[in-house]
Formats: structure tokens, sequence, C-alpha cells
């Protein structure tokens, strides 16, 4: 089938799919009779029930399994917590404004539209400029604004509405700003994430734990990310439910004693250099993955190993299901190594974990803070 009816298929599939999870009332728009907030989703009664049987799985797999600390911390957090994390500085995307009426857009998915339209529309594509776009696809996280905004000027690529040409990108920080009591003094914003809850404790769990290494804390909550222009219905939201872990380790040691129990797992995966030579995902042994240092190590091999599990039981396809490497830049401003679980559905690979070794970047930036 030509690729522009295959992406014409596609949408309509997911137009139909759509359509059946908001009349069944799965999720729907938040304040839809004040017409709605982009990026804001309600869960209705289906909706409801698949969200706390995934995260009673979820708290099985992981947290009775495992033994983890779970804690429960707020969501509005003060602005020293995050300054120290790094988010008041750098938990930014890059924003193009269309010069005219302002409107704003994430550059890096303008470039992406862009290269994705070209390649599956346009049937007389000659196939050096096909290898090109493909190559801009593979190499898009990694770009730097200077990088982003040449190729958008280069490709002509103006606001996708009004068609008004687009300024230059600028980092937009993502997190929501409020203040915490009356007077106004005391900045605060809504968590992006909920892992700094579990960092400013880490001397309290250390202790409950017997002042031994390695453990791991959990938390499931609320998070909020003011994203420039949410799309892909619940895939890219302004508030949702995140879990996450954080297994603290000796940094000079970080073998798994369960790592034998997933080695022999195989599934696909994608490592840094087969995306920059443009070659595809394979299936890897994770175990090898590890011992070639692919993988930087045992814990990080074996989280990955728990996460494919956790994701096949609960139904997804393994062969649409890969692990991929975070590019240099793409990196978060914490990781030292990173990879997501990336399903493929109607939109593309999308991600759906993340799984990084933050290295001590969390610990250290507040102790920093507080010496
Ligand atoms: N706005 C969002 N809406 C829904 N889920 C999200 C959103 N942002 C992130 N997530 C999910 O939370 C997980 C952990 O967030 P993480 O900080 O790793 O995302 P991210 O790498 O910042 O996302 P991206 O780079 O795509 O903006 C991601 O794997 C993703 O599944």
């Amino acid at each position: 089938m030509d690729p522009a009816q295959e992406a014409q298929n596609r949408e309509t599939f997911r137009q139909a799919v759509t359509n059946t999870l908001e009349r069944r009332l799965f999720y729907i728009p938040s304040f839809k009779i004040y017409r709605g907030v982009a990026g804001l989703y309600d869960y209705g009664p289906p909706g409801c029930a698949v969200k706390s049987n995934v995260l009673a799985f979820w708290r099985q797999h992981f947290v009775l399994e495992e033994n983890m600390l779970e804690v429960d911390c707020p969501c509005v957090t003060p602005e020293v917590v995050l300054k120290a994390s790094g988010h008041v500085d750098k938990f930014t995307d890059l924003m193009v404004k269309d010069e005219k009426t302002g409107t704003c857009y994430r550059a890096d998915h303008l470039l992406k539209d862009f290269c994705k339209d070209k390649l599956e529309r346009d049937p007389n594509l000659p196939a050096e400029k096909a290898a090109e776009f493909r190559h801009v696809l593979a190499v898009l996280d990694d770009l730097s604004s200077e990088e982003l905004g040449a190729k958008i000027k280069e490709y002509g690529i103006t606001a996708p509405d009004t068609k008004n040409p687009l300024s230059a990108p600028y980092p937009f920080n993502l997190m929501f700003q409020t203040s915490i009591g009356p007077s106004g003094v005391s900045p605060g914003y809504m968590r992006p994430e909920t892992a700094q809850g579990i960092f400013v404790n880490f001397k309290d769990l250390y202790y409950y734990n017997g002042n031994k290494l390695p453990f791991a804390a959990a938390q499931i909550g609320q998070a909020f990310r003011n994203e420039i222009s949410p799309r892909q219905g619940l895939l890219r939201v302004r508030e949702f439910t995140l879990a996450e872990i954080e297994h603290f380790v000796d940094p000079e040691d970080k073998s798994h004693p369960k790592f034998p129990d997933v080695a022999n797992l195989e599934f696909l995966m994608f490592p840094r250099e087969d995306q920059v030579a443009g070659r595809s995902a394979r299936r890897i042994n994770i175990g090898e993955a590890v011992a070639q240092g692919v993988v930087n190590n045992e814990t990080l091999g074996y989280f990955i190993g728990r996460v494919y599990l956790f994701l096949t039981h609960l139904g997804i396809d393994k062969d649409r299901l890969r692990f991929r490497q975070h590019l240099a830049n793409e990196m978060a401003h914490y990781a030292a190594d990173c990879w997501d679980a990336e399903i493929e559905c109607s939109y593309g690979w999308i991600e759906c974990v993340g799984i990084a070794d933050r290295s001590t970047y969390d610990l250290r930036a507040h102790t920093v803070r507080l010496t």
C-alpha cells in the first residue's frame, strides 16, 4: 500500500477508536461544557477502572515484589527544592512562535511533522532527500536550539495553522508556577515529577532501611507539565499520573543480586550507535547487552528487564515494544544513561517509560544546596 494511503487509514482508524472511547466515557475532555482546556482530561467510570487496575498491578509487580519503600508527597513544591534539582533552570522545551498571531509550537514537533509528512506523502521525493529526512528524524532529539532553528529555516517551515513565519526557537520552562501561602513571597511549583519527593526524604528512608544500600523507594501521584502544544490525546497532557521508582545503589558497585532472573530475556533494543547510523532496532539479550557495555550496568539492565515483563504482562505486543537509548544531547539534565520503553502505535513509536541512571546528581544537588 502506498504510504499516503497507509497514513490516511491510520488516521481514520484512530479517529474511530477515539470517538468510541469518548462516547463510552473512558475519558472526557475536562471542563468540556466550557469548551475544555487543551491537555486536560477526566476519566469516566471505565477509564477509572482501567487506571486503578494498572496501578494495582504496578504496585504488585514493583513495590511489593521488590520490597520497595512507598511514599506519598505533596504536589505543591517549594521553589528551593526545584531550584536545587535543576528544574527551575533546565526543565525546558524549545518553542517557536507564529510571528503574527503569537501562537506557540514545539520546535522539534514541527520539524518532525515536516519530515514525516514528506516521507509519507511525497511519492516523487528523491532518494537522497528521503535519506536526509530520515537522518533528521533519527537525530531530532539531539539537535541544539541553533540547529533546530537552522533546519526550520532551511526547509521553509511555517506556522501550521496560518502559514505565517516563525520566530527562532527559545526555551520555555514547563513547570506551573504558584505561590505558597497568602503573602505571595514564597514561590512554588506544581511538581513536574514525583521523584524529588523521594530524594528529599533520602536520609530518613536510608535510616528506615537500617542504613543499608541498595534500596528502592516508589511513589504514585500527579505530575504537572505545562506542555507547549499538547496533542496526541492522552499521550501528552498537562496533568497526569506518574508511577516512579528511585533505586539507590552504591555508585562503585552497580551490580544487582537479581540480575540473573532477567539476564536471559531477549527483546528489541535500539542503542544510540544504531540510531545515528540509520540502522533499525534489533533483538538483543539483556544479559549480553550489559556484558558488552551497551547498557551501562546490571542495575539499569535489571530494571529494563522488569519493565519489559511489566509491559508484556499488561498485554503490550512484544513486537511493538522496544527500548531506545537516549542520544547524548537528548538526555535530561540529570541522567548519565537513559533508555525509554517505546510502544509503536498509530502515532509512531511513543515513549511510555523512562529508565535513567541519574547517577548521584539529585542527592548531590540537594546536599550542595543544604551545606
Ligand atoms: N505531558 C505528558 N503527558 C503524559 N505523559 C507524559 C508527559 N510527559 C512525560 N510523560 C510520561 O512520563 C514518563 C516520564 O517522564 P520523562 O521525564 O522521562 O519524560 P520526558 O523524557 O521529559 O518526555 P519528553 O522528552 O517526551 O517530553 C515518560 O516516559 C512519559 O511516558
